[in-house]
């Protein structure tokens, strides 16, 4: 017996739930400014309420994502999670986990994805982490002068910027498996960067790249210079000479004590490019968590390499729909009866999805059951991804 109903909720509960989900994470209500500015897809922000008030909200944009071999496919993107403090751990998040897993079938969207506040939170729920994204800092870097040049920056106001890039974010385009598209329930988020800095970058062949950061001052009585942390945000590239000529701008920025980049590529050349490739520090961390929400499509929706074929059984104890065994080949994947060879759990199926983590690796952290040793090669193989994933959207 619940105290509490999950629903779609109604626009005019919206502010209620925004202003939940902002204190939730220990920010504070929107301001009548910052809610002028905000939009949402309709019928998308769910809650949870109880005597009249909204006690627990999720919402999700339809998206679409690119997976590997290139398909763009039909995406939830989930954010806005929140239980107010003196309703938790009472399955408030549970019952509108379930709600919003049923929301995105009902839109055709097989795969769900969201950025955790916590890493505990949602593999029970069957998301698990599916791409890695690199934070950096880079303290006085100088470019190697042997580091190509080609094209040009130029500094956008806010105006500039927000008619430019949706278009050049469209031109650059889905180039990794994990990169999605940005909408028209997108781009109003943009507005959450205070007094951003936006650069773009020019080829040969037109706008290529851009780079959007804030700045913090360092002065501080041991620093007594007026030095700044550059805070780089969103930064994306068509090709490597714009990936080049981004940094060349960044790093001859004056009055710059460091720059902190947050999720990168973990592929990024920032190390190759300086001149003393100890001024770049950083470290690796989760980046999408991705829920295979119908498993048969998503598992369909993807290519795989070259190797001889391998059954897997998929449990899923959240959507038991799910569950069952899958032959994965270099034509495809379908549902099969028969034996499998390696047996996960759905979490553990969508870490392997984009490739960025290896069945055998998997299978030797205990998260795979191996049944048939011989199959671990070739899972390796067939779920293998030649680029690296990567999103790079934060929403
Ligand atoms: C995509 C995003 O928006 S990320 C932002 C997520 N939101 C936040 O971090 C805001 C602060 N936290 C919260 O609002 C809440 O704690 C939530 C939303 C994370 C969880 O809501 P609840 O209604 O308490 O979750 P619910 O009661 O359904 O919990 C289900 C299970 O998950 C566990 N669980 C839930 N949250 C957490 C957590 N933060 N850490 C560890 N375990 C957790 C519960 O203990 C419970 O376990 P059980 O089934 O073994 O009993």
């Amino acid at each position: 017996m619940t105290d509490f109903d999950v629903r779609v909720l109604a626009p005019d509960q919206l502010r209620e739930a925004q202003t939940l989900v902002r204190r939730a994470l220990f920010n504070t209500a929107p301001t009548d400014e910052e809610w002028a500015g905000l939009t949402f897809a309709p019928d998308r922000y769910l809650g949870a309420v109880s005597d009249g008030s909204v006690v627990g909200t999720t919402y999700t944009f339809p998206s679409s994502i690119a997976v590997p071999g290139g398909n763009v496919v039909p995406m939830s993107a989930v954010s806005r999670v929140g239980v107010r403090a003196d309703h938790r751990r009472r399955g408030i998040l549970t019952e509108l986990m379930r709600l919003q897993f049923a929301d995105a079938r009902q839109h055709g969207e097989s795969i769900a994805t969201l950025h955790a506040s916590e890493t505990s939170i949602y593999s029970r729920f069957g998301y698990g982490i599916s791409t890695f994204a690199s934070e950096l800092t880079v303290r006085r870097g100088s470019l190697r002068p042997e580091v190509p040049k080609a094209g040009h920056v130029r500094l956008l106001d806010a105006d500039e910027a927000i008619k430019t890039l949706p278009g050049l974010y469209e031109r650059i385009g889905l180039h990794r498996p994990g990169m999605m598209s940005r909408g028209a329930d997108w781009w109003p988020t943009f507005g959450r960067w205070k007094n951003p800095w936006v650069v773009v970058h020019t080829g040969p062949a037109g706008d290529d790249g851009f780079v959007v950061y804030t700045n913090e001052p360092m002065a501080n009585a041991d620093n007594p210079d007026h030095d700044n942390r550059l805070v780089v945000v969103d930064m994306h590239a068509a090709n490597p000479a714009a990936t080049n000529g981004m940094w060349r701008y960044l790093l001859g920025v004056d009055l710059v004590g460091e720059i902190q980049a947050h999720s990168l590529p973990t592929d990024n050349p920032v190390g190759l490019l300086l001149a003393d490739p100890r001024k770049c520090r950083g470290n690796v961390a989760d980046e999408l968590w991705v829920r295979l929400v119908d498993v048969p499509d998503a598992l369909a929706a993807r290519s795989y390499g070259d190797a001889d074929p391998v059954v897997i059984q998929v449990e899923d104890r959240f959507l038991p729909e799910n569950s069952g065994t899958y032959g994965i080949a270099s034509s495809g994947a379908v549902r099969v009866t028969g034996q499998p060879a390696l047996v996960m759990d759905v979490d553990s199926l969508a870490m392997i999805y984009f490739g960025s983590v290896r069945p055998s690796a998997l299978a030797d952290a205990g998260r795979v059951r191996v049944v048939d040793a011989d199959s671990v090669a070739r899972a390796d193989k067939l779920f293998a991804c030649e680029q690296i994933a990567w999103c790079g959207t934060p929403f």
